[in-house]
């Protein structure tokens, strides 16, 4: 029998509105009007083709689908930078990729720190006909979960940008679909804010007593480490980027920006009440209010507040219990993709907060990246070497002598285009060990994201890796595969993959503001195997001249 894949065709109109998520009126970069943007709905195996206008008069724009890996599209990856120039305004774009594997991935703007606008939406991949999942449920849901800022995504980065630095500060609001509660008694004098604005009604989840709820939860928060909860109901984790987990229990979900989780949930509590979904920052010192929505048990009345308070979730700086959720997560028994067993390459990237010529910046093995205006894939494939620095990135630091518990030495590092040029098909292990700040007793969570790929997680621990010693305890049985991880606070992160895709591929703390204080690397593999490039994503920097009508 042969099954026909089926084209989706998206017509995308990229525009700032006016909106009132958190019932604090600002401008947001919509889709068609809305923020969250449309869910993309399709069936594994399907190809997506999304027309993007660009409307934003004076703004540029790049669309990035995060998890669908761009095999044989990697010019479609839509980070600006690395893949594609921008969309200029007034411009059309047009993205066609095939989403290969069901799952719960995430598509945002990968432009400066454009994403924090409010670009950003769900992509739900479905299973192949006739294919079984391996765990029941009577219905499907969405939640997106998000941080929001009421100054401006160009307030933030110029404060990044400047000296003296001005960091972005705690978010204002969480939001819930979409949906945010801000205390308008704090909106200043010349603020617009109103707490009865219908745009800012908490979401309300409807279930039937008894039924069973998988519900796919996403992250695409610019800042926060988030703990998701779903008061007086446990739920099981059976989905993580895309792949089965073995099922695990838990009270609430910790959750980092770019990962996406599926877990069942049963309406099975004294259905004559309604319940609280929370969400509640973690890993940093919480400033913003617990986020909320209703879980509205039929026939109640969906406005019909829960009678009690909503859950705090665990200690912001419980950093034990995180690690602890961390290490629950396997891959499913019949699902397991086993990983080489060895690897041909051992990255090890030191990440710390540093200073560059005054900046605040942060850097990989002292490298802070400066990413080039002409992509690197153009660079590469058309070969402008004068576009970038040829000589390798750092593959290591000097982990025998570095203390990651104390104040760096000597904090200042420098900028760098260099990339990290990978063998096709070879095995690369990528070690992400974190470190203390340039403020004492201070160590962040980052959620590092690579494109074009998913990785095993072979492990994580507290303290300082040695590559002599936490190999041998590498999980090399059932490891996860995703393609977001997180490094804990004063921890180290191990993650394999093979270089199989052709392309020029970055790989990124998720933190928007890290990422733009150079928080991230590019690799790239098979770049003479890429086919002929699409003259689409031409037409900036040096890449002028190639770009044909
Ligand atoms: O990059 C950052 O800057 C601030 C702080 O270190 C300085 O204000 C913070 O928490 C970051 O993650």
């Amino acid at each position: 029998l042969l099954v026909q894949a089926k084209v989706h065709y998206h017509k995308w109109d990229i525009s700032y509105k006016f909106k009132s998520p958190d019932c604090y009126k600002k401008l947001a970069v919509t889709i068609n009007g809305q923020t969250p943007g449309p869910t993309i709905n399709a069936q594994q195996g399907d190809t997506i083709v999304v027309r993007v206008k660009n409307s934003l008069l004076t703004e540029n724009v790049a669309i990035h689908w995060h998890g669908i890996r761009q095999i044989g599209t990697p010019w479609f990856d839509g980070t600006e930078g690395v893949t594609q120039c921008p969309i200029v305004a007034g411009d059309t774009f047009v993205y066609r990729f095939v989403v290969d594997r069901a799952g719960t991935y995430l598509y945002h703007a990968h432009y400066g720190m454009q994403r924090s606008a409010g670009l950003y939406g769900l992509i739900r991949v479905a299973v192949p006909d006739g294919v079984v999942e391996p765990f029941a449920y009577d219905y499907d849901r969405s939640i997106i979960l998000n941080d929001w800022w009421h100054n401006s995504a160009y307030e933030q980065a110029t404060g990044l940008a400047s000296i003296p630095f001005v960091w972005v500060g705690e978010p204002q609001s969480l939001l819930i679909n979409g949906r945010g509660k801000f205390n308008c008694s704090l909106a200043g004098p010349t603020a617009v804010c109103n707490a009865t604005n219908p745009e800012c009604s908490p979401y309300v989840l409807t279930v039937v007593p008894g039924k069973t709820y998988r519900l796919r939860i996403a992250s695409i928060t610019s800042l926060s480490a988030l703990n998701f909860e779903i008061e007086g109901h446990n739920m099981t984790v059976v989905e993580a980027d895309g792949h089965y987990v073995k099922p695990f229990v838990i009270k609430n979900l910790n959750i980092y920006s770019g990962e996406t989780y599926s877990v069942l949930f049963t309406a099975d509590r004294d259905p004559s009440r309604n319940y609280w979904l929370a969400v509640n920052v973690i890993s940093r010192k919480p400033e913003t209010p617990t986020g909320t929505a209703v879980l509205n048990y039929y026939p109640n009345h969906p406005r019909k507040s829960p009678p009690t308070s909503p859950p705090v979730g665990p200690l912001w700086n419980d950093t034990a219990y995180r690690f602890n959720q961390s290490y629950a997560i396997r891959s499913h028994p019949d699902h397991v993709h086993p990983p080489p067993l060895t690897s041909d390459r051992m990255i090890i990237l030191l990440n710390t907060q540093n200073r560059v010529d005054g900046y605040t910046r942060w850097s990989l093995n002292n490298v802070s990246f400066n990413m080039p205006h002409t992509p690197y894939l153009i660079a590469l494939k058309e070969n402008l070497r004068h576009v970038f620095d040829q000589r390798p990135a750092p593959e290591t630091y000097d982990y025998r002598n570095y203390d990651i518990y104390s104040v760096p030495k000597n904090h200042n590092a420098t900028t760098g285009t260099s990339i990290y040029r990978l063998d096709f098909n070879s095995t690369v292990d990528v070690i992400l060990q974190n470190a203390n700040m340039i403020d004492p007793n201070k160590s962040e969570t980052h959620p590092w994201h690579l494109h074009g790929h998913d990785f095993w997680v072979l492990g994580y621990g507290p303290g300082k890796f040695d590559p002599e010693v936490q190999p041998k305890e590498y999980n090399l049985v059932d490891p996860i595969m995703k393609n977001t991880v997180s490094l804990h606070s004063y921890g180290w992160t191990a993650i394999r993959f093979r270089a199989d895709n052709p392309g020029a591929w970055a790989f990124h703390c998720h933190i928007e503001s890290h990422f733009f204080m150079g928080m991230g690397i590019v690799f790239e593999e098979g770049v003479d195997r890429v086919g002929e490039l699409p003259t689409s994503i031409m037409g900036c920097g040096d890449s002028k001249s190639l770009r044909r009508p």
